[in-house]
């Protein structure tokens, strides 16, 4: 194998193995080193936390919860008489990593297909775009090549009152594995991967508390959106307690006792597992030399410019070890973008259109700004929603909780914010994202057909409500 490359991209999650077929593709000569092991302690394993240990395993535990949950409670609503539904945990875990192992065998064909090289070991860059791969029998080889892109992703962040103990207190990849239904579960963290993860094994049947250091809840999502979230996950059994600070976490004869303190006083909890879920860092440990040329900020975010460019020369840095959302999908854009910009071209991210989802159920998902981003901003805007209560096709799915709400500028009527929370929430957004990078207005949505009967309909209806002008509920227009 020669040395030399075109571009050397270190990482293979989604930042990185996109970066690097798409680098591939455009005819550059391409190297992806990745550092991560299979279990039979020999074999490259691609596609980093999001397809091993993140996104694509939780979904595969979501969805079969989620069909376990109405099997058990909601189908005798709709005549199915399913007697004695139970769970096979072993099972359910086996398929997970079935799934797992598709994929992430998937992105080692695709490197084929495309011409990509892969490096197995831990790479770091070094001065002059050079970069040093360490294998894991301590052999280092040097690589050159004209650019370098950084994609090494993120760690759970660990904290001192609770640390990782991977057997009763764990992080999110340790909740992944749970081999039986715990019977009491805390977590610490109400964001995105406390409220999946706790899901997970509420449906199951595990009592679920978790403990969340702010007041409000959801603080970034759409506090309408937040507030109709929260109650349905309350219903569901989810015990949810904000503005608590945890102050320890002790393991004594196989339970976990944690100590926190909210607006009653000190409490005092017991565990048969803590999943602590508090935010992620990102992860650059012995990827960079001291004089590679890269800077970071006090949290560990590699400085970079709008297109992902460095400080050094040559070196780009995409995904969760750079400003902006920690998600799949921005670190895969950005890959896209860096090696479109390596090939000459002129792309950017639009940093405005990147869609969120919790994927609970429901699920929340947005793309934009919130209300309350509006209003600190002093933007007047008008704003439309449609619950599904009034949907027939939510109806008939047995999933009538939520809504979509739209917000729209008051005087151009352009689109500045897309929520919904509800059945289908994750793909609904897209039609927002959609609509709102096209610089859609919201009469441009009322004035398009929907198929009938779809979930679809309420964002036609909310955009219609934008205006006053909504058919199937009756209209309170808001304007600010
Ligand atoms: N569906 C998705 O898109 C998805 C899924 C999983 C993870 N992620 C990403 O991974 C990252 C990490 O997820 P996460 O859920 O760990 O982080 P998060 O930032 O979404 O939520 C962490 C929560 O923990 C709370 N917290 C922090 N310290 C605390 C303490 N000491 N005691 C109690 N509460 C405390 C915070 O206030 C916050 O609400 C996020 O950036 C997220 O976007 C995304």
């Amino acid at each position: 194998m020669s040395d030399k490359f075109d571009v050397i991209v270190i990482g293979a999650g989604p930042g990185g193995y996109v970066a690097a077929i798409k680098a591939a593709q455009l005819g550059l000569k391409t190297a992806c080193v990745e550092s991560w092991t299979g279990k039979d302690g020999k074999s490259q394993v691609l596609g980093g936390t999001c397809l091993n240990v993140g996104c694509i395993p939780s979904k595969a535990l979501l969805e079969v919860t989620h069909k376990f949950e109405e099997a058990s409670h909601d189908y005798e609503s709709m005549g199915i008489l399913a007697k004695s539904v139970d769970i096979d945990v072993a099972k359910m875990m086996e398929r997970k990593d079935g799934i797992v192992k598709q994929l992430t065998g998937g992105i080692a064909g695709l490197f084929k297909a495309n011409g990509v090289t892969p490096i197995h070991g831990h790479g770091k860059l070094l001065a002059g775009r050079k970069v040093e791969v360490t294998d894991k029998d301590g052999n280092t080889k040097t690589y050159e090549a004209d650019n370098v892109i950084l994609a090494t992703g993120s760690k759970p962040i660990e904290i001192p009152p609770a640390p990782f103990d991977g057997d009763y207190i764990v992080d999110s990849e340790g909740a992944l594995e749970f081999t039986e239904v715990p019977k009491r579960l805390g977590i610490i963290g109400a964001g995105v991967i406390g409220l999946e993860l706790g899901s997970v094994w509420a449906r199951l049947g595990a009592e679920v508390t978790v403990i969340e250091a702010q007041d409000t809840f959801l603080p970034v999502v759409d506090q309408q959106v937040a507030k109709d979230a929260l109650k349905q996950f309350k219903k569901q059994g989810l015990n949810i307690i904000t503005g608590a600070r945890m102050t320890g976490a002790e393991v004594k004869r196989k339970l976990v006792y944690v100590n926190y303190e909210d607006s009653k006083g000190k409490q005092e909890a017991k565990f048969d597992k803590l999943i602590v879920a508090v935010g992620r860092r990102p992860y650059t440990d012995g990827a960079l030399a001291e004089d590679s040329g890269v800077t970071m900020d006090e949290r560990g975010f590699i400085f970079v410019d709008d297109n992902c460019k460095t400080e050094a020369p040559g070196v780009w840095a995409v995904g969760d070890i750079v400003r902006g959302p920690m998600l799949a999908h921005k670190a895969s854009e950005e890959g896209v973008m860096v090696a479109e910009r390596i090939a000459g071209h002129k792309p950017q991210v639009n940093y405005d259109c990147i869609p969120n989802v919790i994927y609970t159920a429901p699920e929340v998902a947005w793309v934009g700004k919130t209300e309350e981003q509006l209003k600190a901003e002093g933007e007047e805007y008008n704003v439309g929603t449609f619950p599904f209560a009034a949907n027939g096709r939510a109806m008939a799915a047995n999933a009538t909780g939520g809504m979509v709400k739209i917000i729209a500028d008051a005087k151009t009527d352009r689109i500045l914010g897309f929520h919904v929370v509800g059945p289908q929430a994750s793909e609904i957004v897209a039609q927002g994202v959609i609509a709102m990078e096209f610089g859609s207005s919201a009469e441009d949505l009322a004035l398009t057909c929907f198929a009938h009967p779809t979930l679809s309909e309420s964002v036609h209806e909310a955009a219609l409500a934008v205006a006053g002008g909504a058919i199937h509920v009756a209209n309170r227009r808001k304007k600010k």
